[in-house]
């Protein structure tokens, strides 16, 4: 399985012409296979049913389907699990609400974040961010390819780097060691999120 990940922003999307579900679908079709569905404003009513949607879309597709920040969400819909970072709901807290079998995915920024997380059972990292982006305002500071390398070699874990990557940068980023990027803007903002996908997809698939 390529190991591309969409997090999604409806801002984005709009100001690229798409709805939400619009987005998902394309991607889902191109071959993403993991959804993270990250909404700052909406209502909790509109969140659970903006992730029922996108749940359907998932699930024909055979993606995953995680929800940022939103614990409840994620119970409410049954979604394969929550993404969280420094200032969230703390992750044992998360682990033992959503119990053993969902996946938690967490943010680390810097290395003693990464040390932090040694005794608990994360299923994947965040690593976050790799270069300057527009889509995340509160963003810690910039790693760099070699702040990555850094955090990548001393980890096993399955591990996405994500801020400001697009297909000019992804091959630099796969070098550092991590398992896969990822995304925003790259394809919520783009024309075609169908051959936007398709690209950064083809890109993973090419020799390191
Ligand atoms: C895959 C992935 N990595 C990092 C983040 C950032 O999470 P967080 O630091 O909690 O910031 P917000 O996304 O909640 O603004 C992410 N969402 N996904
Ligand atoms: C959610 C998030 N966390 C760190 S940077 C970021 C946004 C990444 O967006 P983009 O891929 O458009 O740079
Ligand atoms: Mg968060």
């Amino acid at each position: 399985m390529n190991q591309l990940y969409l997090v999604t922003d409806s801002a984005i999307s709009q100001q690229a012409g798409h709805s939400l579900p619009f987005v998902v679908a394309e991607a889902c079709r191109a071959g993403v296979r993991w959804i993270q569905l990250r909404e700052k404003q909406l209502s909790t009513r509109a969140f659970i049913e903006l992730g029922l949607e996108l749940k359907q879309i998932t699930q024909h597709y055979g993606a995953k389907l995680i929800i940022n920040d939103r614990i409840d969400v994620a119970l409410a819909i049954d979604a394969d699990g929550v993404h969280i970072g420094q200032d969230d709901m703390p992750f044992t807290m998360v682990r033992s609400l959503i119990g053993p079998d969902k996946l938690i995915g967490l943010s680390i920024n810097n290395e003693a974040e990464l040390q932090a997380t040694r005794h608990w059972h994360v299923d994947y990292l965040g690593i976050a961010t790799i270069f300057p982006t527009g889509t995340k305002q509160d963003t810690a500071s910039i790693l760099g390819i070699d702040g990555l390398q850094r955090i990548c070699a001393q980890t096993r874990l399955p591990a996405f780097a994500i801020g400001g990557i697009k297909a000019s940068n992804i091959q630099a980023v796969m070098q550092s060691g991590v398992t896969g990027v990822a995304v925003v803007s790259a394809i919520c903002g783009q024309p075609s999120p169908y051959e936007a996908s398709r690209e950064l997809i083809h890109l993973l698939s090419q020799p390191l």
